[in-house]
């Protein structure tokens, strides 16, 4: 009920916006069935006239007043009736295909930019395969049932209601003997439903770790063929696939079943309506016509009076699908956003330091990374993070830029808390250079212009020269015009890099974060990064996160992390006179170098 009640929450705040072409489709659909339960009284009512006309014409005595006028008018209602029917029931499905189309755009784009919105730990601690299928499935799924169950519960529901009244109207004995079967119908129909909503639950949790397993494979490919990993791959995938052909097989099976279950009982319920019809036709004084017309309208009523429960049964699993797929985008709607405290209040240009001050800080409650870390950088100093991997040099930065925000301690520039300030301005100001860089789907010009998409293309080549990319670009047929994507990269992991560099000069950041690539860069590649970097930092207060140790001799400070901590920090020079943890690492490498 819980879980109902969310969903009919979620579809209102999306559907109250088309509140005036629901009124529409709903007086439509009242029309098409007002019409739908009126049409049988004029079928009984031609049968009965037919029948009266046929017995005064054989008999000699009325011979000459038989007539069929009655008869014809009957049965022109009757067409009339059931033409007013499909134009009301086709009308209202237009119009709500119209508000389901409109209405899950909105919700891809309420989705969409919600998402544009959270947390990185969101994105962290999420499968990227189950963020995509709340739109591929989930979405899907919802503009399948407005389209259509939505508008089968309204035009069914009201059907079942006429029909009910149309019944007592004519005869309440018949009206109960064609009810008579509803409670045990409904009671089945009930059992039915509750197992195939618990299958249809699993059925979609199944789906969204499949679709997790199959993104993680899909990204993880490389590795997966260097290591000859494809037949495990595909073991992994197997159990994932059982699992959701167990669950779509019960679910279908459970809710499938209710519509000919249902089905079946009308049939059998339309014997009983025409034996009782017949009985009750013969043992009362009711004339013959009257009495054949009576069973031709509760032919017509057993019919309609089953449709509902049949058709409502059987977009059972579709409507299911819906509340499940609201209740998920539900709760990414609940889902905590970035908290902007410090909203509106701008981070003035940085003039004196940036500062760690004793800083705790754990991902998860239980588990602390970081432990009483404080860095200071001057205005203009380049300051560098070394530490053995999993030392938390990533978690600092993560910090500075506020992906995260710390336990306790904080993180100040020139003495202000950065959670004081507006998040925009705070991001304005910083620049980060990652490690694995991101390509977008679109011209090399378009990626570097993407954080300044004002800038002009003098401006975007000068910072491509300065991040010694400008020539690979030009060797290239079409330049900076060249269509790139990430999968399908024309770049090395090094160009990347300075294709981010560039990206990141061209905004022109006062404070810059940079994770150096490691992997995959060659010597000649390696130096071009050493000199893109060295420009993109002069002149600004950066951060380093260097995994080669050649790359920071000139840092005007080195901070030493080892498990969370700050363990040394100082010039190259006097760590290497302390011949400590950083003299022994230095060492270590250039003997490996
Ligand atoms: N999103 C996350 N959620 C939970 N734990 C995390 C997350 N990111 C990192 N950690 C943990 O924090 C610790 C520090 O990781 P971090 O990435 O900061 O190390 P690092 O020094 O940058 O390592 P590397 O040199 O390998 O990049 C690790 O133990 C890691 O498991």
């Amino acid at each position: 009920m819980k879980s109902f009640m969310i969903a009919v929450r979620y579809f209102l705040r999306y559907l109250k916006k088309y509140w005036k072409g629901l009124i529409f489709a709903l007086a439509f659909v009242i029309l098409g069935t007002y019409a739908q339960v009126r049409a049988p009284y004029y079928m009984g009512k031609a049968f009965t006239d037919l029948s009266t006309y046929l017995s005064q014409y054989v008999n000699p005595a009325t011979h000459g007043k038989a007539s069929l006028d009655k008869f014809y008018s009957a049965v022109w209602s009757m067409a009339a009736f059931y033409i007013l029917t499909e134009v009301g029931l086709v009308l209202s499905g237009i119009i709500t295909s119209r508000i389901s189309a409109k209405t899950s755009g909105r919700m891809r784009i309420g989705l969409f930019s919600k998402l544009q919105k959270m947390t990185i730990k969101y994105f962290d601690s999420h499968q990227d395969g189950k963020i995509l299928s709340l739109f591929t499935s989930d979405i899907d799924n919802i503009f399948n049932a407005l389209n259509q169950a939505v508008f089968q519960v309204f035009s069914q529901g009201l059907l079942f209601i006429g029909v009910i009244w149309m019944m007592f109207e004519q005869s309440a004995t018949m009206a109960w003997v064609t009810m008579a079967m509803t409670p045990i119908v409904i009671l089945l129909a009930f059992f039915v439903m509750k197992r195939a909503r618990h299958y249809i639950n699993d059925q979609q949790e199944a789906i969204g770790s499949m679709n997790g397993y199959i993104n993680e494979q899909i990204n993880g490919q490389k590795i997966i063929i260097t290591e000859g990993l494809q037949k495990k791959s595909i073991a992994g995938f197997a159990p994932y696939n059982e699992d959701v052909r167990q669950k779509t097989y019960k679910g279908q099976v459970y809710s499938g079943m209710l519509s000919p279950m249902i089905q079946g009982f009308s049939y059998l319920n339309l014997a009983i309506v025409i034996f009782f019809g017949s009985w009750l036709v013969l043992n009362s004084g009711m004339s013959k016509a009257a009495g054949l017309g009576l069973v031709v309208v509760f032919f017509n009523y057993s019919q309609q009076y089953f449709q509902p429960i049949s058709q409502l049964t059987s977009i059972y699993n579709s409507l299911q699908l819906a509340i499940t797929g609201a209740n998920r985008l539900d709760k990414v709607d609940q889902e905590k956003e970035e908290s902007n405290p410090g909203k509106g209040k701008a981070l003035p240009t940085l003039e004196k330091r940036v500062a760690l001050n004793d800083v705790d800080f754990g991902y998860q409650p239980n588990r602390q990374i970081l432990h009483d870390v404080s860095i200071d950088v001057k205005k203009g100093q380049m300051v560098a993070l070394v530490g053995p991997t999993g030392s938390g040099k990533t978690t600092v930065m993560n910090l500075l830029n506020r992906f995260y925000d710390v336990n306790s301690g904080s993180v100040t520039f020139d003495g202000r808390d950065i959670r004081d300030v507006d998040l925009q301005s705070l991001r304005d100001q910083v620049g980060i250079v990652l490690q694995e860089s991101i390509i977008f789907s679109r011209t090399i010009a378009e990626n570097i212009k993407f954080g300044k998409p004002e800038a002009t293309d003098e401006e975007m080549i000068a910072a491509a020269k300065e991040a010694h990319i400008h020539d690979f670009i030009e060797s290239l047929p079409d330049g900076y015009q060249t269509q790139v994507s990430d999968e399908n990269s024309i770049f090395s992991t090094g160009q990347k890099q300075l294709l981010s560099i560039a990206r990141t000069i061209l905004t022109n950041p006062d404070f810059l974060i940079l994770d150096e690539a490691t992997s995959n860069v060659d010597t000649v590649t390696e130096e071009k990064i050493q000199k893109a970097m060295n420009n993109v930092i002069a002149g600004r207060t950066s951060f380093v996160i260097a995994h080669r140790l050649k790359t920071i001799l000139g840092a005007d400070k080195i901070v030493v992390l080892k498990d969370g901590r700050v363990i040394e920090q100082g010039s190259h020079q006097e760590l290497l006179d302390q011949n400590g943890f950083y003299a022994e690492l230095y060492h270590n490498q250039m003997v490996f170098e």
